[in-house]
């Protein structure tokens, strides 16, 4: 195993000379570093016409978006790449492919998609993928239960969910999405004009006892291998394609959570769009987000009903009853994990840019109140919504 370093633009070049295992690998010449998210240095590497060949991925001993004070495990760049390889296994068609990865040296590289794009920006102009949600409940489908205790033989799903155990990521979940937000915390950030919505939340004890329960969950459910922040800017899309990128805070925990996440981030976009486009294409593009919501579940959880009815390998677990009754459960869990997304990324740490990026002021304010809003009562009607119908008709009562 290699010796941690921190790769060059040349040095990234190489290294994808070497392990890419393209046809012509001295076509490589330059790297261009394109990372945007919050934690990594992500590298295109380019052939002499400028065209991107495959991507070199880096995990930094530290969070990239706040430096050397906040420390993290570059170990988190082996759990992404095995996760992906273990998704790819059984959702080849949306999972990105990992062409190599080194433990030692936190990287990987991935197959480039830059001929796709990332699905929170075509969002944010109100851009719709018809396809797009259904695919993304497929591709939850095929990895949640291939993972679960439906499919995998029980002892070698316990080794894997040692393998898989991550926590120091798993942690920044467990601050950043399930405590800062209901208390003072100064990695919290929001308008200063929330503040009386922030101290709502914060005193809100009621709110407090339902978070705590998704937490607690969170922190004890080892149902399947997540994605474990599957939001539209991990999401490439294309014309009838998507691919799933960015594993890295995945960890077996409860299928909820990545319904719930995948959820929240529509339904953040849902209440940034009367700030990001004219009137009548902000109605259209909400009507869109709707149906991607309701498309969403509907494609998970019949996808894993089939594969259920079809693949369990347990056959208690496979009762029909029983799938149902679990699958009621994932739901309500999902209702609630969406509405901590909603909160989290509102007032906590890391927002989003269908919110933040409405210039108009007052504007935004009404956009991350109703966000807000939104969430608390996701969180606490959550065992009341009977099914995606009914959630489309609360979401709509709502604003
Ligand atoms: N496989 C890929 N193909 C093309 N571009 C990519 C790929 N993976 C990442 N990127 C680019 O790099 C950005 C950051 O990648 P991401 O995996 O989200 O990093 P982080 O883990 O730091 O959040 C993405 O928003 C995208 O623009
Ligand atoms: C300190 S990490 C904050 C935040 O960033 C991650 O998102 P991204 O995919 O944009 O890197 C994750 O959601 C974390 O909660």
């Amino acid at each position: 195993m290699s010796v941690y370093r921190t790769l060059t633009a040349a040095e990234a070049v190489d290294y994808a000379r070497q392990h890419a295992g393209l046809a012509q690998p001295d076509a490589l010449v330059a790297a261009e570093e394109v990372g945007d998210g919050n934690l990594n240095l992500v590298f295109k590497i380019l052939d002499g016409q400028g065209i991107s060949r495959a991507i070199v991925k880096q995990a930094l001993p530290y969070v990239r978006c706040v430096g050397e004070s906040w420390p993290l495990t570059p170990d988190r760049a082996r759990i992404e790449a095995e996760i992906l390889l273990v998704h790819g296994e059984f959702c080849p068609r949306h999972t990105v492919k990992i062409l190599h990865h080194d433990a030692g040296l936190a990287v990987m590289i991935q197959e480039d998609l830059s001929d796709h794009l990332i699905w929170r920006r075509e969002l944010l102009k109100g851009a719709f993928y018809p396809q797009a949600a259904r695919q993304l409940g497929e591709y939850l489908a095929q990895t949640l239960f291939h993972t679960s205790d439906f499919y995998q033989p029980p002892q070698r799903k316990k080794a894997e969910v040692s393998r898989f155990t991550n926590p120091e990521m798993c942690q920044i979940t467990e601050d950043l999405v399930f405590t800062d937000p209901y208390i003072e915390h100064e990695r919290n950030a929001s308008d200063p004009s929330l503040a009386a919505d922030v101290a709502a939340i914060q005193a809100d004890r009621a709110l407090k006892a339902a978070v705590a329960a998704l937490k607690h969950r969170f922190l004890s459910q080892a149902q399947a291998l997540l994605h474990g922040d599957i939001h539209s800017g991990s999401i490439f899309v294309a014309q009838g394609r998507l691919k799933v990128i960015d594993a890295e805070f995945g960890y077996y925990g409860p299928v909820g959570f990545d319904i719930g996440t995948a959820m929240g981030n529509l339904l953040l976009n849902y209440c940034g769009l009367p700030g990001l486009l004219a009137l009548r294409e902000a109605a259209a593009a909400r009507e869109q987000r709707l149906q991607d919501v309701r498309e969403l579940w509907l494609a998970f959880a019949g996808g894993f009903q089939a594969l259920a009815a079809e693949k369990s390998r347990d056959i208690m677990l496979a009762e029909p009853d029983y799938v149902r009754r679990f699958l009621r459960e994932v739901w309500i869990d999902a209702l609630g994990y969406c509405g901590t997304e909603l909160i989290r990324r509102t007032i906590g740490f890391a927002h989003v840019a269908d919110l933040d990026s409405i210039t108009d002021e007052s504007m935004r304010h009404e956009c991350q109140r109703h966000a807000l809003n939104l969430g608390k009562m996701l969180i606490f009607a959550a065992a009341h919504i009977s099914d995606a119908d009914a959630l489309v008709a609360r979401i709509r009562q709502n604003g």
